[in-house]
């Protein structure tokens, strides 16, 4: 078991890699050699600095990490996402990603929203123990699918005027999933704080298999000889009746915000990366550049990064 804290993910993930490379034991399912912990508690206590970045061993895609977290919050397993990562086709079955999590969380059983019923029960009972995201769902994914959920479900407190979350996955690849998984549950984490209008607290990630793949540890061991680049984002709300809503204006792509907001610069990383992959570099490159804060460099970082073959990540070449 590893207990680790930290102020952003940046340093929670080196620190993660480094725990996993010092105490990790070889495991191979599916025949995948990995080096894994079984049972680790990872604390972020800012969950604004929720971007990972070890520079230049570890960057990662921002606009596939806003996609995602957009396309979970939206409740959709609508194919577009795939456009942002390819690589997420080798888990579809029939083109559909069975394990999608945004469906089970926004219409489970094509009925409940498990975030509304969160946000109705922590405004009644200020102190309940019973708000609670259900995403494993063992009718679906003992069926043989090949896209089973990570992530069993989250739970949400609120203690001392902050929000305090509670992440469980089964299963945990450090190196490719957590950067990304991270960014779409601390931004989770940080609209229900303001939907129940308190300061969001400490986010808590509890993973049974943590494991880097073999031909990720490499460049985890170089990471620790680097130093986590430590981001923090705008604060981002919205109110929760209109959330659909400019979701699905930020999903179509329908011309940017121009509000200035998080969810402007969330707009224009989408229009970006779609711009970079129309083939139109030198426009996307610009869209990058416009766009503020620590996710406009982060994407004029990783159009860097795609044009340096030798660096390239596995997950979005
Ligand atoms: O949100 C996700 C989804 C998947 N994975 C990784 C964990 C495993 O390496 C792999 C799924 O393989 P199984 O645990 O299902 O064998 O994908 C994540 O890290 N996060």
């Amino acid at each position: 078991m590893i207990v680790l804290t930290a102020d952003s993910a940046s340093e929670l993930f080196a620190a993660a890699c480094q725990a996993v490379l010092l105490n990790g034991k070889l495991a191979a399912p599916r025949d995948l050699t990995t080096t894994e912990v079984v049972g680790a508690h990872l604390c972020l206590t800012n969950p604004r600095r929720r971007l990972v970045a070890v520079p230049p061993i570890r960057m990662i895609n921002p606009a596939f990490a806003v996609a995602e977290a957009l396309w979970i919050l939206s409740g959709s397993d609508a194919p577009w996402i795939f456009d942002f990562n390819d690589n997420l086709r080798q888990y579809a079955d029939d083109g559909v990603l069975r394990g999608a999590y945004g469906p089970r969380i926004r219409h489970w059983d094509s009925g409940v929203d498990q975030l509304d019923a969160v946000v109705r029960k922590l405004t009644v009972d200020r102190q309940s123990r019973q708000a609670v995201v259900q995403i494993f769902d063992p009718a679906r994914d003992h069926r043989g699918y090949r896209d089973v959920p990570c992530t069993l479900g989250y739970r949400f407190f609120i203690r001392q005027g902050r929000l305090v979350m509670h992440t469980s996955m089964r299963s945990q690849d450090l190196w490719l999933g957590f950067p990304y998984d991270i960014f779409a549950t601390t931004l989770l984490h940080e609209l229900m704080a303001g939907w129940l209008g308190v300061e969001v607290g400490e986010y808590h990630h509890h993973v049974d298999s943590l494991h880097l793949y073999a031909e990720h540890a490499p460049a985890a061991a170089e990471c620790l000889h680097h130093e986590p680049a430590i981001t923090e984002m705008e604060p981002i709300a919205v109110a929760w009746p209109s959330l659909d809503a400019v979701l699905a204006q930020i999903i179509s792509g329908d011309g940017n915000l121009s509000d200035g907001t998080p969810w402007d610069t969330f707009s224009r990383m989408l229009t970006s990366y779609r711009t970079w992959k129309l083939g139109e570099r030198n426009l996307a490159r610009k869209l990058a550049h416009d766009t503020p804060g620590p996710l406009g460099a982060a994407l004029v970082a990783w159009y860097q990064h795609l044009t340096q073959p030798a660096l390239v990540s596995p997950e979005l070449a």
